[in-house]
């Protein structure tokens, strides 16, 4: 193989340019002080700084492709976050004119080897996209902007637009899976949940749980998204494409829940109370868009409602600066990706194994479980820091090390403690409050003591009844470049 630099001249108009890949990025010497002919399809192209100089960086991870058409031109397909690290990416097509082709290939070949090592190129995906997901927003994201990046890539798909409720769920059931690098979703963490759980009803369900998932922000609550990019990208489509395209399948977790004779999985969160109340409680609030959680929260706590209910659970450690130092050890080690594990199923058995027993049976003292009796405010496990934009919820989550976060808010918080705790799940920083109970737990149970109420897996309603829920470790994967969620906790 080559060695780096890979150096090609080549032309911008009468303007002579040097594109230098070392193996991180490619920088381009020598270029206009005018942009360069490009093309964008995705977001309008704002002044961009990335030009002073005559001089610009493209990273590794940004390049989508590399195409010679016709005799002389080079066209490079990049994904680039050109307005600015916070900003989203922008799908842009640069031309440069090239004199000896057969140098232009082999530099496109050298590059294009690197910039996909580990990865396939042009991956084809099983799409899926909620018509009615994000107030009706998904179609378009799809068209406008995340069906010309899987082009430019080189990427195919097989598409549908779901049409009805468990549509996703249905496809995820029946699909021809060996067919697919990944199924894909446009949409909420509705329709992801229901392909998870479509793919956990197969028969199949210990070759399925392989199949990488991609989340394309496309819903009103799109935690997975948040989760893998972070605060700021978080509703990003260009750069969720990017992640699908250049990722890697890393394992995730997913918590099996049994309640009375059913069993659902659930990769976001299981609540009860006032999270679960704002979920699923606001429905006649739907006018006042994403403002409803927030003012219903606030009514909640302000009236100091509290939910009778029993906790048993099994922990790990209840400290949260023991969890943090944790979550920091955890982020310094190497990134293990999903075919680089032997999980669970690929030994013997055929299904889930429930460790812990499921709701129905006893609960084993040797197991360690410990219960709390007494009214909660809410008590939530989870499996994903970001619960939605502006609500890190659980800020210990990581993708797979095997246990809940487990969050309570006791009873007698108080009203300006509750406020505080509110404005702290926008950072974080909530979890640090006397009054909040956070732990990482290998399981727990949850059995409401009052008639009715709500309980929400992942945003779907659920009876009210006894619930419990136990992870299990790398059942499912999910497509990322990073290998890990976005930090959500400090240092
Ligand atoms: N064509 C359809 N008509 C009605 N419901 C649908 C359709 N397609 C999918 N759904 C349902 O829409 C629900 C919500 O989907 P999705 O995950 O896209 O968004 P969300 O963020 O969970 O919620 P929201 O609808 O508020 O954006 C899913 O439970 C799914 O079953």
């Amino acid at each position: 193989m080559a060695s780096f630099p890979f150096v090609l001249q080549a032309h911008q108009g009468n303007h002579q340019v040097e594109l230098v890949y070392n193996g991180q990025q490619l920088e381009f010497d020598g270029l206009s002080l005018d942009e360069p002919k490009q093309s964008s399809s995705c977001l309008p192209c704002g002044p961009s700084s990335a030009f002073a100089g005559g001089h610009r960086i493209i990273k590794t991870v940004e390049i989508l492709n590399i195409d010679i058409e016709h005799e002389d031109s080079l066209v490079l397909s990049v994904a680039s976050a050109k307005n600015g690290p916070t900003k989203e990416s922008v799908l842009e097509r640069l031309v440069f004119q090239v004199r000896d082709k057969a140098n232009a290939v082999q530099w496109q070949s050298n590059v294009l080897s690197h910039v996909y090592k580990d990865i396939k190129k042009g991956r084809h995906f099983k799409v899926l996209v909620n018509p009615f997901g994000g107030q009706g927003h998904a179609k378009k994201l799809w068209e406008t902007i995340a069906e010309p990046i899987f082009k430019a890539a080189g990427c195919t798909y097989d598409l549908t637009y779901t049409t009805h409720r468990y549509h996703a769920k249905e496809i995820a059931r029946d699909l021809n899976i060996r067919l697919f690098d990944a199924v894909v979703s446009v949409s909420g963490d509705g329709v992801l949940h229901e392909v998870i759980n479509g793919l956990m009803e197969r028969p199949d369900a210990i070759a399925a749980h392989k199949l990488p998932i991609g989340a394309i922000p496309g819903g009103s609550g799109n935690a997975l998204s948040y989760s893998l990019l972070g605060e700021d990208h978080g509703s990003h489509v260009t750069n969720a494409v990017l992640g699908i395209i250049k990722g890697r399948a890393m394992p995730v977790d997913l918590c099996s829940v049994t309640q009375g004779q059913n069993r659902y999985f659930s990769f976001v969160l299981q609540s009860f109370g006032l999270v679960a109340d704002v979920d699923l409680g606001t429905e006649d609030m739907r006018w006042m868009g994403e403002a409803r959680f927030t003012v219903a929260a606030v009514g909640k706590l302000l009236s100091q409602q509290t939910y009778p209910c029993e906790i048993s659970y099994i922990p790990v450690e209840t400290n949260v600066d023991k969890i943090r130092a944790e979550y920091n050890y955890r982020r310094q080690q190497s990134v293990v990706w999903a075919d680089q594990t032997h999980d669970e199923l690929d030994q013997s058995h055929p299904t889930i194994v429930d460790r812990f027993g499921g709701v129905n049976a006893q609960l084993n003292k040797s197991d360690g479980w410990v219960t709390d009796s007494e009214d909660v405010i809410t008590a939530v496990g989870a499996k994903l820091p970001w619960i939605s934009k502006g609500m890190l919820l659980n800020p210990a989550s990581t993708p797979n090390d095997g246990l809940i976060d487990l969050i309570v808010f006791p009873k007698g918080t108080g009203r300006m403690n509750g406020i505080q705790i509110m404005l702290g799940t926008e950072t974080g920083e909530h979890i640090y409050h006397d009054k909040v109970r956070y732990m990482k737990v290998k399981a727990f149970r949850l059995t409401p003591k009052n008639e009715s109420g709500f309980i929400s897996m992942d945003g779907e309603h659920t009876p009210y009844s006894p619930y419990q829920v136990e992870a299990h470790p790398g059942l499912i994967s999910v497509l990322s470049i990073e290998g890990r969620y976005a930090r959500s906790m400090r240092e």
